[in-house]
């Protein structure tokens, strides 16, 4: 369970006049369900690269349970994040000649992690998405069926915080609902923090909080129910 705490933020890219993230302050609680909207080029992506330490940021802290990871060297950022972050990109980062099985395990068989309870949990969690072909290639595999892959992989650790960038994009309303059900239930059985960047409304309604970013910069965060001023 982890707790996310940003503050005066500001990631610029060369070329462009204004930053792309300016964010004096957010604090997300341990536990919490989160989501993340705006529109396209609002920053949501960029967001999640500098909270995960994929991205650095020119200015400001990223600190989780108080931990400020840009301080980190790479290579124990990257040690953090493979153990405390499920990380669910938009272009899923899977290995098309291996198996389902096999991309769900391959963080966890690089990190020497993956003793026999985590393959049976491998297969647990695929067949939680309904793929009821763990031994079938990526490469055959559709992209619906992908984005599946790339979850199941991402909540094999049990992580304190689950990010999804889009989770249920590629899929139709029936198959969004279980990955949305899948997120939730699993963030609430292990107690992690969830944070998903989505335009479904569906999915955005089942969560606790909504953050809005618009030109990099936050313009709502609203508890669920509550109404715009
Ligand atoms: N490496 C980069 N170099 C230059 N500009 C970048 C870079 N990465 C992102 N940007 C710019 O930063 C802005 C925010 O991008 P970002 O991908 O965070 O938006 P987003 O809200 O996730 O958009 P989308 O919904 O389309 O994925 C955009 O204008 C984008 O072009």
């Amino acid at each position: 369970m982890l707790s996310l705490q940003v503050e005066e933020l500001r990631i610029s890219f060369p070329g462009l006049a204004a930053p792309v993230l300016l964010i004096d302050r957010l604090y997300i609680d341990a536990g919490q369900r989160v989501a993340i909207t705006g529109g396209s080029g609002s920053g949501k992506s960029t967001l999640i690269n500098v909270v995960t330490g994929l991205e650095r940021a020119q200015a400001g802290r990223v600190l989780w349970n108080g931990q400020d990871i840009a301080r980190l060297a790479e290579t124990t950022r990257d040690r953090w994040r493979a153990e405390h972050v499920g990380l669910v990109m938009q272009d899923f980062h899977l290995f098309p000649g291996l198996s389902a099985v096999e991309n769900v395990l391959l963080p966890a068989r690089l990190a020497r992690a993956a003793g026999a309870d985590v393959v049976t949990h491998a297969h647990e969690l695929l067949q939680a998405v309904s793929l009821a072909r763990p031994d079938q290639r990526i490469d055959s595999m559709s992209r619906g069926e992908m984005q599946r892959v790339a979850i199941a992989r991402a909540l094999l650790r049990r992580p304190g915080v689950i990010i999804a960038d889009e989770p249920t994009a590629s899929l139709d309303a029936e198959a969004g609902e279980a990955v949305g059900n899948l997120l939730l239930h699993l963030a609430a059985q292990t107690g992690a923090t969830l944070i998903v960047v989505s335009h479904d409304q569906r999915l955005i309604n089942r969560l606790d909080r909504r953050i809005a970013l618009q030109g990099g910069r936050i313009v709502a965060d609203r508890a669920a129910g509550e109404v715009a001023a």
